[in-house]
């Protein structure tokens, strides 16, 4: 097995020092290593670059099975090293949806074929996705791929009764139920924020209510049988304050915010440009402040990417014809610099933390999101913050090409991503390899 020895890196942002990655560990840290490299290393040179621990999405859709043509696992999963994460959660609503073991465990297992970052399939909570009765959680849990992520996401699990067995449920094996809040009735013909925007577009709105009600009730819920509950795409000023009031009763809550509803608003619907149109929507720009600080003060847990690749033809279309969602894997590191540590509102501890400690927690990952210390798993990503490139979505990894961020310059560039002491991106690029099951 190859090591590498990176030179010069700031681990976390901070003093220079060389790592030496070995038989998928970091084997040794230290001013100079140079010495310990044999003609097996690879010599990296690290000046001026930043080490993280490999990042964690809690919120992919990888698309296989079923709509092959948008993503697969394999198209998907390359995109996620490209844009320095190391492991993601594989949302649920593929076709079939994966409400079975059998279903986790094959998307699972093309991960592991695939090679580029660890797959974490996430379970529906309802059979299909119907919001009817729950999915075999037990089993999902139990499988080859150790599920303790469980999502509807694309729908909410309106019905309280289910969702409070969800809840009760997944206690047996520390799972965590991640919602999609969003009250059905209030978002009937929905197409973009409820808000004065909307007003003068005359397009059917989105009101925050519809998120703020479901996650208040959800929270009570979770506090009423001592569970634990994962909030997706939190996008309201109001859901944060819902959150921070949970959190300090000790309610059992975390919760996740996507890149894009850090940096975009519901202006950009003026344009009725469909790559803009995403659930939920964006929001105002108070929204958005309120999100950001959210997120700086850990109310809001994680950044999540909802990367949700779409096949040109459902979205070069009118807006109310097009699908709904933006992809994000490759672009979610550089929003955060540019809105998180250029705003002084994070530090690089601080985007370890919210990209990769607590992600893995959630999701309960293990060897993800751990520090960089000496025996730790090489699971590590290399950034360059001063870097500045501008998104050509032909040129990305994903299958898909709705970024919302074509054309738009972005700060801060991945370098190189490691899995287990595997290099599956150098000098930007990803590296073709196979791993053996
Ligand atoms: N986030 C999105 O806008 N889309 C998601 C599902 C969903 O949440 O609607 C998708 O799967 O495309």
């Amino acid at each position: 097995m190859s090591s590498y020895l990176l030179r010069g890196v700031r681990p976390l942002g901070g003093d220079p020092t060389d790592l030496l990655l070995r038989d998928g560990v970091i084997a040794a840290i230290g001013p100079d290593l140079g010495s310990d490299a044999d003609d097996e290393t690879t010599v990296v040179d690290g000046a001026g670059l930043v080490v993280l621990p490999g990042l964690v999405d809690l919120h992919t859709h990888l698309r296989e099975p079923g709509r092959e043509d948008a993503e697969t696992v394999e198209s998907g999963t390359r995109a996620a090293a490209a844009g320095g994460f190391t492991a993601v959660h594989a949302m649920a609503n593929t076709d079939p949806v994966a409400d079975t073991a059998g279903v986790v465990e094959q998307v699972w297992r093309l991960g592991r074929e695939a090679g580029w970052v660890d797959v974490r399939p996430v379970g529906a909570v309802t059979v299909g996705l119907a919001g009817e009765r729950l999915a075999e959680l037990g089993a999902m849990a139990d499988s080859a791929a150790q599920v303790r992520v469980f999502s509807d996401d694309g729908h909410c699990v309106d019905d309280a009764v289910l969702m409070r067995r969800a809840l009760e449920y997944v206690k047996a094996f520390d799972g965590v139920v991640a919602q999609h809040a969003q009250e059905p009735r209030l978002t009937v013909g929905a197409q973009m924020h409820e808000g004065d925007v909307s007003g003068v577009l005359g397009l059917t709105g989105w009101p925050a209510v519809a998120e703020e009600a479901i996650i208040a009730r959800d929270v009570l819920l979770a506090e009423h049988v001592g569970s634990r509950l994962h909030v997706c795409h939190v996008s309201t000023a109001g859901s944060v304050e819902i959150v921070r009031w949970a959190k300090s009763r000790g309610v059992d809550v975390t919760a996740e915010v996507t890149p894009h509803h850090l940096v975009l608003t519901d202006e950009l619907v003026r344009t009725y440009d469909p790559r803009f149109k995403v659930n939920p929507p964006l929001r105002s720009s108070s929204d958005v402040e309120a999100l950001r600080a959210a997120l700086a003060d850990g109310t809001i847990d994680a950044v999540a990417t909802d990367h949700a690749p779409h096949p040109s033809e459902d979205k070069d279309c009118e807006w109310l014809a097009a699908a709904m969602g933006m992809t994000g894997l490759e672009t979610a590191l550089s929003v955060v610099i540019e809105t998180m540590v250029e705003t002084g509102l994070l530090d690089w501890a601080g985007v370890a933390d919210r990209m990769s400690v607590r992600p893995s927690a959630i999701g309960r990952v293990s060897g993800h999101g751990r520090a960089i210390e000496v025996g730790e798993p090489a699971n590590l990503t290399l950034v360059d913050p001063q870097a500045r490139w501008t998104v050509d979505p032909a040129r990305q990894q994903t299958a898909s090409r709705n970024t919302p961020f074509a054309g738009r310059e972005m700060h801060g560039r991945v370098v190189a991503t490691f899995l287990r002491g595997r290099a599956t991106v150098l000098e930007g690029q990803p590296i073709e390899h196979r791993e053996l099951v």
